[in-house]
């Protein structure tokens, strides 16, 4: 049975999604879909046979959609998603799940009351080859307990809209949403500094940031968040051990030598740096919704992040080292 896909938002991921969807994926088609910008939309519906609503909210309450993908800004995830609990359809939303820890909480009291998880979030870094094999690796003990974690999460320049708060809550949120899920502990509190201002960003813009964040445990984290790299899109992640240190696996690129030098590419963006893990999020989204339901990064998982988000960003504007304050978690999500 072929599933019928509904997106909301075409913009550049929700594109990409539509593709993959039709190209790669199998078991789903997308037969509809919505944005504010209608132009697009309208192309992007002729050109993959769907049909274009003037509204999300009638993508989500379309009898012919089975299941909903949001893709849209993030302060219209939350809108949207509660809606899809509404009408009791499953919902792949990109990240952030909203744009504060209270609206997510919304939506898992909402999903809660209606007694079905239908809610998926996409932090699609936990289907990435290369922090599967640090999280097997850890599970293995070869490094013994994590002591320390460094990241760097370099763009190579900043969406047209990003924000100083957007730096943590819509692009640090993956590591704060991928270390949790590698180190399979909470966060206790966190912090964020500024650094000298790189003069390429938008003076508004304070870039690059650093994330300090320490778990329950006492393993210490420090996130380069950076949006204006110039170079590339750069993902690092290096968790050092008792015994040893792993390593986050640069992409597989081909070695040229030329001109005297030998070279790798560097991607330019996360959609050739992340193909395949979102490939694999989203095969996985709809083979589990054709079973016995979601198993991915989860409202909760959403929620945690938020409020981590949440914290760091209060942290960095008092300028002070913030507890980090999760809800109990409800049995429902356990
Ligand atoms: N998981 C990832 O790695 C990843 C990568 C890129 C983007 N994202 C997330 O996906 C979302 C979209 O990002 P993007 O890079 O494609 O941005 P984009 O600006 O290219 O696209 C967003 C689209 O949403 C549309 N839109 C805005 N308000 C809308 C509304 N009320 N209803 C319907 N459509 C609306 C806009 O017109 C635009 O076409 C963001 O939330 C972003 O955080 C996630
Ligand atoms: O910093 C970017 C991330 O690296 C991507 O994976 C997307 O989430 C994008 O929206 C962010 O701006």
């Amino acid at each position: 049975m072929e599933l019928r896909i509904g997106v909301v938002g075409t913009g550049a991921i929700g594109e990409d999604h539509i593709r993959r969807l039709t190209e790669v994926i199998t078991g789903a088609t997308v037969v509809a879909l919505s944005d504010i910008n209608e132009e697009n939309a309208r192309r992007i519906a002729k050109k993959y046979n769907a049909v274009f609503y003037k509204t999300g909210n009638e993508v989500i309450w379309s009898p012919d959609v089975d299941a909903v993908l949001i893709a849209s800004w993030d302060p219209t995830h939350a809108g949207y998603v509660l809606e899809c609990i509404k009408a009791k359809k499953y919902v792949l939303c990109e990240k952030p799940l909203a744009t504060s820890a209270e609206e997510c909480l919304e939506i898992v009291n909402a999903e809660i009351q209606g007694k079905k998880k239908l809610v998926q979030v996409g932090f699609m870094r936990r289907y990435d080859t290369g922090y599967r094999e640090l999280k097997e690796m850890l599970k293995s003990g070869i490094i013994g307990e994590p002591l320390m974690v460094h990241c760097c999460h370099r763009n190579r320049i900043p969406g047209p809209q990003h924000t100083t708060d957007m730096t943590i809550k819509n692009s640090g949120i993956h590591e704060i949403d991928v270390l949790r899920w590698l180190l399979d502990e909470e966060y206790e509190s966190g912090q964020v500094l500024t650094v000298k201002q790189n003069k390429n960003a938008e003076s508004e813009l304070k870039d690059p940031q650093i994330m300090l964040l320490k778990t329950k445990s006492g393993v210490r984290i420090d996130v380069e968040v950076n949006m204006n790299s110039h170079y590339g899109y750069d993902i690092q992640c290096e968790i050092v051990g008792e015994k040893g240190v792993i390593r986050l696996p640069d992409p597989n690129t081909i070695l040229t030598k030329l001109s005297g030098r030998n070279s790798y590419e560097i991607y330019a963006d996360w959609s050739f740096r992340f193909t395949r893990a979102y490939d694999i999020e989203i095969q996985q989204w709809i083979d589990s919704i054709k079973g016995s339901g979601p198993v991915g990064p989860s409202a909760w998982d959403g929620y945690v992040a938020c409020i981590t988000a949440d914290t760091l960003i209060k942290a960095r504007k008092r300028e002070t080292i913030e507890p980090i304050i999760i809800q109990p978690r409800p049995e429902f999500y356990c």
